[in-house]
Parts: C-alpha cells; sequence; structure tokens
C-alpha cells in the first residue's frame, strides 16, 4: 500500500470532512498527509493521519482501512474510494476489518498485560504486543462477530458478539485519553457506575504513548438514558389532558436515580484522584474561559450576538463575592461532557460512559481539575433537548412547548434531588454558578449544532434566550 499513499491521501482528504466526527468543521484548506501505515493483520491497516490546514497546528486522526482488490463488498456506505491498490473502505464498519482488530488486540494482550502497543516495524508492520489479562479479568476471546454501533458520533465503536464494545478514537490527542484514564480510576475504585475496560491500544504519536482504543465489558442490557427519555416525552405528548406526574412514562424517579450516581461519580473521582478548593484566581480564569468560548462562538454563529452582554454579565457576576460562597464544592476530575446519550440504565441502575471531555476542547483543558457542577449543568441542559428534540418537526404545536418546559423542569428537579441528597449539597444551592455552566454548555451547543446538526440549533438557542434572560436553573 505503501506506493498508493499520495492517491490514498487524496481519497481521505475528501472523505474525512464528510465523517460525523470530524472536527476540522470550521476550518479551511485541511489536507491529509499519511505519517504511518501498519497492519494489524490481513486485512486491516491502520493509518495514522495529520491533517494540515491553512493556519494552526495540524490535527491526527487514524483511519483504519481494509484494501479489496475485488469484487464489490456489499458496504458501499463504507467506501471510501478507489485508488490503484483497490476498492479502500473503513476498516472499522468491514466485517473482516473489525474481527482482525480483536484478534490484534486478543494476540497482544496475551503476551504482557492489558495493553497493546503499535510499535513502529520499519514500515513492515505492527508488531505491537504485550500479553495475557491479569488474572482477575476475564480471559478475552477473540472469535466473536462483530459490528459497529449504529450512529457515528465522535468515535467509533465495535460490539463483538454481546461480550465487549471496543471504542476507537478517531481524532488522536497525544497522550493517555481522559476517557480511559478515568474509566479505569472508578473501575479500579469499584465503582458500579462504569463498565470495565479489559484491554487498551495504543501507539506513539508525537513522541506520547497515545490511547488509540479501548475495549469494555459489554452491557448487554443497558438502555440509552437519551432513549428512555424520548419514550417518557412521548408519553406525554400523546396524553393531552394529563401531566408529566400523570402519565405511564413518567421518567422522574430514574432522573433522581442519575442524579444519586452521577454525585456517587464525583465522590469516587474526589477520592481517587487529586482536588483543590478553587480560589479567586481559579474564579477569574474559569470567567476568562468561559468569555473567551463565547467569543468563539460568536464570531461562527452570529445568532449569538443578541446574548453577548446578559451572557457576559452573567460570567462576569461570578467574580464578585469570595470563592467559597460562589462556588462552596472542591475542583476536581468529572466526566466533562455529560448528557442523556452518556448514561445507560442497567439492571442494577445507571452506567456512566464516555469519560472523554467535549470533543472539541484541547485535551490539556478536559484533563484539569474543574467544578463538578459543569457535569450537572451538563445533565440539565440534555433534559431540555429531550423535550425540546421531540417539537422539532412539530412546529405547529405551540400548546406542546409548555408542555415540554413541564417535563423538563420535573426532571431537572429530580436529577438535582437525587444529586444533592448524595452529595450533601442541592446544585440549586449554588445557582449563580450553575446558571453559568448552563449558559457556557448551551453556548457550545450552539456551535456544536451549527457544524454538525444544523435543524438542532434552535434548541439550545432558546435556552441561551431563556438563562440570557436570568431565569433561573430552578423554576
Ligand atoms: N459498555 C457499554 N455497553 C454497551 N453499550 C455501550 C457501552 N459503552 C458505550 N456503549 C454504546 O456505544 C455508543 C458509543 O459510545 P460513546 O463512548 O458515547 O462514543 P462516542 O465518543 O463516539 O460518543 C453509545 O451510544 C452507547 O450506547
Ligand atoms: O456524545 P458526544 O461525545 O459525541 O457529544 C457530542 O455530541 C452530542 C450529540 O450526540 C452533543 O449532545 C447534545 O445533544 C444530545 C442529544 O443528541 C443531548 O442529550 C445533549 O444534552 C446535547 O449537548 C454533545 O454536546 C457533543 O459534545
Amino acid at each position: 500500500m505503501g506506493d498508493h499513499h499520495a492517491e490514498l491521501a487524496d481519497l481521505l482528504t475528501d472523505w474525512l470532512p464528510r465523517q460525523r466526527w470530524f472536527a476540522g468543521k470550521g476550518r479551511s484548506g485541511g489536507r491529509v498527509r499519511i505519517r504511518r501505515d501498519v497492519s494489524l493483520g490481513d486485512p486491516l491497516r491502520l493509518l495514522l493521519v495529520d491533517v494540515d490546514y491553512d493556519q494552526g497546528p495540524p490535527d491526527h486522526y487514524q483511519v483504519p482501512v481494509v484494501l479489496r482488490g475485488d469484487a464489490p463488498h456489499g458496504h458501499d456506505g463504507f467506501l471510501i474510494g478507489e485508488c490503484a491498490g483497490g476498492l479502500v473502505y473503513d476498516g472499522l464498519h468491514d466485517p473482516d476489518g473489525a474481527a482482525a482488530l480483536l484478534r490484534f488486540l486478543v494476540r497482544a494482550t496475551r503476551r504482557d498485560d492489558l495493553v497493546a502497543e503499535i510499535r513502529d516495524t520499519g514500515g513492515a508492520g505492527a508488531d505491537g504486543a504485550h500479553g495475557a489479562p491479569t488474572e482477575s479479568r476475564t480471559p478475552l476471546t477473540d472469535d466473536l462477530p462483530a459490528h459497529a454501533v449504529g450512529a457515528e458520533q465522535s468515535n467509533t465503536s465495535i460490539v463483538y458478539g454481546d461480550a465487549y464494545i471496543l471504542k476507537v478514537f478517531r481524532r488522536l490527542w497525544p497522550g493517555t485519553n481522559p476517557d480511559l484514564e478515568v474509566t479505569r480510576t472508578l473501575a479500579d475504585v469499584g465503582s458500579v457506575h462504569v463498565a470495565t475496560p479489559v484491554a487498551w491500544l495504543s501507539a506513539d504519536v508525537e513522541g506520547h504513548r497515545t490511547t488509540l482504543g479501548f475495549l469494555q465489558e459489554y452491557l448487554r442490557s443497558g438502555t440509552e438514558g437519551w432513549r428512555l427519555a424520548l419514550a417518557s416525552v412521548r408519553d406525554l405528548y400523546a396524553e393531552a389532558d394529563l401531566h408529566a406526574d400523570e402519565v405511564g412514562g413518567d421518567f422522574s424517579a430514574e432522573s433522581e436515580r442519575l442524579g444519586a450516581a452521577t454525585a456517587e461519580v464525583h465522590a469516587d473521582l474526589a477520592r481517587a484522584l487529586p482536588t483543590r478548593p478553587p480560589t479567586t484566581d481559579d474564579l477569574r480564569a474559569l470567567v476568562a474561559y468561559l468569555h473567551g468560548r463565547l467569543d468563539a462562538a460568536v464570531e461562527a454563529v452570529p445568532a449569538l450576538r443578541g446574548y453577548e452582554a446578559a451572557a457576559r454579565k452573567t460570567y462576569d457576576e461570578l467574580t464578585g463575592a469570595a470563592p467559597a460562597l460562589v462556588h462552596p464544592r472542591p475542583f476536581q476530575r468529572l466526566h466533562g461532557d455529560l448528557h442523556l446519550g452518556q448514561v445507560l440504565r442497567v439492571d442494577s441502575g445507571w452506567v456512566l460512559f464516555d469519560f472523554e471531555g467535549e470533543p472539541a476542547r484541547p485535551v490539556a483543558d478536559r484533563v484539569g481539575l474543574e467544578s463538578p457542577l459543569r457535569d450537572v449543568a451538563g445533565m440539565l441542559r440534555s433534559f431540555d433537548y429531550a423535550a425540546r428534540a421531540m417539537l422539532l418537526d412539530r412546529a405547529d404545536e405551540p400548546a406542546l412547548v409548555y408542555r415540554a418546559q413541564e417535563w423538563a423542569q420535573r426532571n431537572r428537579d429530580a436529577f438535582c434531588r437525587g444529586y444533592g441528597a448524595a452529595a450533601g449539597r442541592d446544585p440549586y444551592a449554588d445557582e449563580a454558578i450553575l446558571r453559568a455552566f448552563e449558559l457556557d454548555k448551551a453556548v457550545y451547543e450552539v456551535l456544536y449544532e451549527t457544524r454538525h446538526r444544523p435543524g438542532w440549533t434552535v434548541i439550545p438557542l432558546a435556552s441561551v434566550e431563556r438563562l440570557t434572560q436570568g431565569t433561573p436553573p430552578a423554576a
């Protein structure tokens, strides 16, 4: 394949920006450069690529591919293109490619601990192997049927049988990925709110051992919080005369449990990893950071301009009082992008996943100590999203807007009640900072939706309007 790198780079230059997980959507002139090309076992090859832009530093991605010389494969949706070497497929969606990846991981982890390391062997292929899972872990099996998880999100996940799920990070940030770091930390302290990681894969990127992906136990009984919430909203909208507490699908008891689970995860992280009480300088830095995010969002989305002055006022108010009054909880590690799509309801309760933080945020920012209320605010936003997503194609039914607010408020209240009971302090008690985080999240979402799902931008935009009018988080 080495002979075809120029052609492959051209194909990827065209293909990458069309992927949901491509992060350079706001940048011009993206061109792909292939930095490494290693075999992970027939027929899978791993391309580590850089994307250079007209301005600023390159982004790093991994693109596993399968090259097929012959007939159509029946997976044309995952065809990247054709070069002189044959048809090039996205290797994670190609069943033979996905199977080869599990075989590689299993072979590698049999020889050392749980880390499969891809080492450069001068272009001849990957040798990358350390082996044997520790005794406490379930032995890995490599002959399971594979399928990629339906929706392409920030990364690509492959389910093997009903035993494992492999998350393959698409955009690479040099170093250990916070998702793996935090999930391992929680599993190691015995948290019941994460799925146990069983093996992981890394390679050198810019001189740092960089996480490429990790394999976790697959929670086969899990249902995503987002799906459950939408089902509840649907029930409510179908019963025009009933209130949220009167319909069969009331979600508030689940929201309360989810609040408690979030607080327990925060407590475990606070015990296992560093914490620190925020200082005046921390709050000043936080306010500067919130302004910076708003600057970038307003520049990219002019519709935000009308709310800018009020938003800045909300942020500036955080520096008016002593830190112990504004934020009487320690700063700590957290989830970083918590929403209903990042939690699974299993038989025993709620499990959180995807501890990567916001995918567009530089990783150095995501691994710092922050306010746990950022996660709370993320989830509060998500209740608004669930209620309003169901209105997107029902613009002709204004009466539903009131019902949407009612559903969202009931579940926001329940979540905070559960969180407060488990954490010993209700999030609503820290209203100013909670509102600032909610506003910041809504601003982030306006930018996110503009780039990825323009039809959804109205959802966070309506929340920016509400939050800049001074409506408190609690009714
Ligand atoms: N341990 C697990 N068991 C079952 N399903 C899972 C597990 N972890 C994640 N998932 C599912 O895989 C999907 C993708 O995972 P996620 O970590 O959110 O990836 P991304 O970073 O691409 O958003 C999720 O929507 C979730 O439903
Ligand atoms: O799940 P990801 O890590 O890829 O997070 C990104 O995409 C999310 C959408 O899939 C986006 O979440 C927003 O939409 C959700 C509904 O689809 C909603 O539950 C969230 O509250 C809302 O923020 C997330 O912001 C983005 O980082």
